[in-house]
């Protein structure tokens, strides 16, 4: 059975400080009775943030990063090292600070190629996919996520999942490409829901008014299709992160 809980920090700053503890905490706990622990990462303000503030806690060095495979819920189908892609700014938020991590348990989402550009977003999806299922069990699509942390757009949007989109609809496979972004750069790659529920415990993390319409849209069962963060749960957890102004608008009973 799956829970769903509610924490409200007071603000953005503190809400990335005490979900960078949050996941330092968990990735210990969860290394303390297996390995390998795979997390998937999130671009976006917070997301990214939170990425700078492990990098700089006191116990970042007490994890074992070599056991550590890192995802993405979505990227930007543009250029490798472009300042729009999800990992190069986690690359220079956190990646580059953690010497042990090994290169190959960084599994970034294939960017443009410039110089070959019969290679899609498609493809990119594609290849994706196959490299999920290198670490799946079988009969999986993806490896078991330990930890899925996810940005909210103001649009309600999570990975890049956008409202009222044929993406929403993908089923069967775990990812998916994504033209015409509502919110640019147009092309994208994204995992699919069906990658995202299958995550032990999912994080949403909000901060800011703009958020607080979502916040609400997803802790009162809106329909996925106009908030797609409604339909982003994990199997054991659904934890929303969220600050004081994301949590305005989400009435008491929704707390839980
Ligand atoms: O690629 C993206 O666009 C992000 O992954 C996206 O899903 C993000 O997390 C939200 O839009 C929240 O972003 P902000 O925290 O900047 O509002």
């Amino acid at each position: 059975m799956s829970a769903r809980r509610v924490v409200v920090h007071p603000d953005a700053d503190v809400l990335a400080q005490a979900t960078a503890s949050r996941l330092l905490t968990r990735l210990l706990d969860l290394q303390s009775v297996h390995a390998p622990v795979h997390v998937v990462l999130t671009g976006g303000t917070v997301g990214i943030k939170v990425l700078a503030d492990v990098a700089a806690h006191p116990v970042r060095d007490a994890v074992d990063w070599g056991t550590v495979h890192l995802w993405w819920g979505d990227d930007r189908f543009v250029p490798a090292g472009h300042p729009d892609r999800n990992v190069q700014q986690a690359r220079e938020a956190l990646l580059d600070h953690l010497p042990t991590l090994p290169h190959e348990n960084v599994h970034t989402i294939p960017a443009a190629r410039p110089d070959d550009p019969g290679f899609t977003q498609d493809d990119a999806a594609r290849e994706y996919a196959s490299e999920l299922a290198r670490f799946a069990a079988p009969g999986e699509s993806t490896p078991q996520f330990d930890v899925l942390m996810l940005g909210m757009g103001p649009d309600h949007h999570v990975a890049s999942l956008f409202p009222g989109r044929p993406e929403l609809e993908v089923v069967g496979v775990a990812t998916t490409a994504v033209v015409d972004s509502p919110k640019p750069p147009p092309l994208r790659v994204s995992l699919t829901f069906d990658a995202i529920r299958s995550a032990r415990e999912v994080w949403i993390v909000a901060a800011g008014a703009e958020k607080a319409a979502g916040v609400h849209a997803g802790l009162s069962g809106a329909s996925v299709t106009e908030s797609p963060v409604a339909g982003a749960t994990g199997q054991d957890l659904t934890l929303w992160l969220v600050d004081a102004a994301a949590a305005a608008e989400a009435g008491a009973g929704e707390h839980g």
